[in-house]
């Protein structure tokens, strides 16, 4: 599909400008349907998002957030994708939003997925909103190269659901929605910073395999366009 570039003088306005977008989205959603999805990813990339985002005036009440991917750690973990939603997005106006997790207190993380595919299957067919990130692997999501179940969660025909990944590149094991939950989100967006992150993106548009830049499936094979937002 095809891919935008949306470029800021810095941080701040890139945060700003996303949010105002992601905002009226969530309200248009609200106004059609009553609710509104959104999956957000973690990282460092996201926070000033998270932090304008929270602001916005919208019926929150009626927002469901949940994210892209996750550790398999409980929320007070610092690496907890979910404590950084908590104390950045989940604040302010947005406090009245209900997340649903992926980490689930569960014996094993195949069960923990189970569990996150059931809790959000209701709202994930097609989320409103997906917020991706990309590592300077050329991974997303927890798309990372070399992951177990890479194949897997990058394969169209795979379902919409929450399925586990290990990988070097990751450290703990992973939570992840496959490439079918979040390719046709009703606005699809890659965030990212910093000149080394354009240069990857450049590597990854160029032609090579899928399994060595999983975000390659992204912006090959999208059927939403992606809304890339880059700020240096
Ligand atoms: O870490 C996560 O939760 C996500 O799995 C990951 O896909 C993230 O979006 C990228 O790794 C970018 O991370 P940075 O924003 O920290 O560069």
């Amino acid at each position: 599909m095809s891919a935008t570039l949306h470029t800021f003088e810095n941080g701040t306005a890139l945060a700003e400008a996303l949010a105002d977008a992601v905002g009226d989205r969530l309200a248009a959603a609200i106004k059609e349907r009553g609710t509104a999805s959104i999956a957000v990813s973690g990282g460092s990339t996201p926070k000033a998002f998270f932090q304008a985002l929270s602001q916005r005036e919208l019926d929150w009440t009626r927002v469901i957030v949940t994210l892209v991917d996750e550790r398999f750690v409980p929320p007070e973990n610092d690496r907890s994708n979910h404590g950084l939603v908590a104390a950045n997005l989940l604040q302010n106006k947005a406090a009245a939003a209900r997340f649903v997790p992926l980490y689930r207190a569960a014996a094993t993380a195949e069960h923990a997925a189970a569990m996150a595919s059931e809790a959000t299957a209701g709202f994930a067919n097609p989320f409103d909103i997906v917020v991706l990130g990309m590592g300077t692997d050329g991974h997303t999501a927890s798309f990372f190269p070399g992951g177990t179940r890479l194949r897997e969660a990058i394969d169209p025909a795979t379902p919409r659901s929450v399925i586990t990944m290990n990988a070097d590149g990751a450290g703990e094991t992973r939570l992840t929605f496959t490439f079918s939950s979040l390719q046709d989100a009703g606005f699809l967006v890659l965030h990212i910073e910093g000149d080394g992150k354009k240069e990857v993106l450049a590597r990854a548009e160029a032609p090579g395999d899928e399994m060595e830049m999983p975000i390659r499936a992204m912006l090959r094979r999208a059927r939403s366009p992606l809304q890339i937002y880059w700020a240096p």
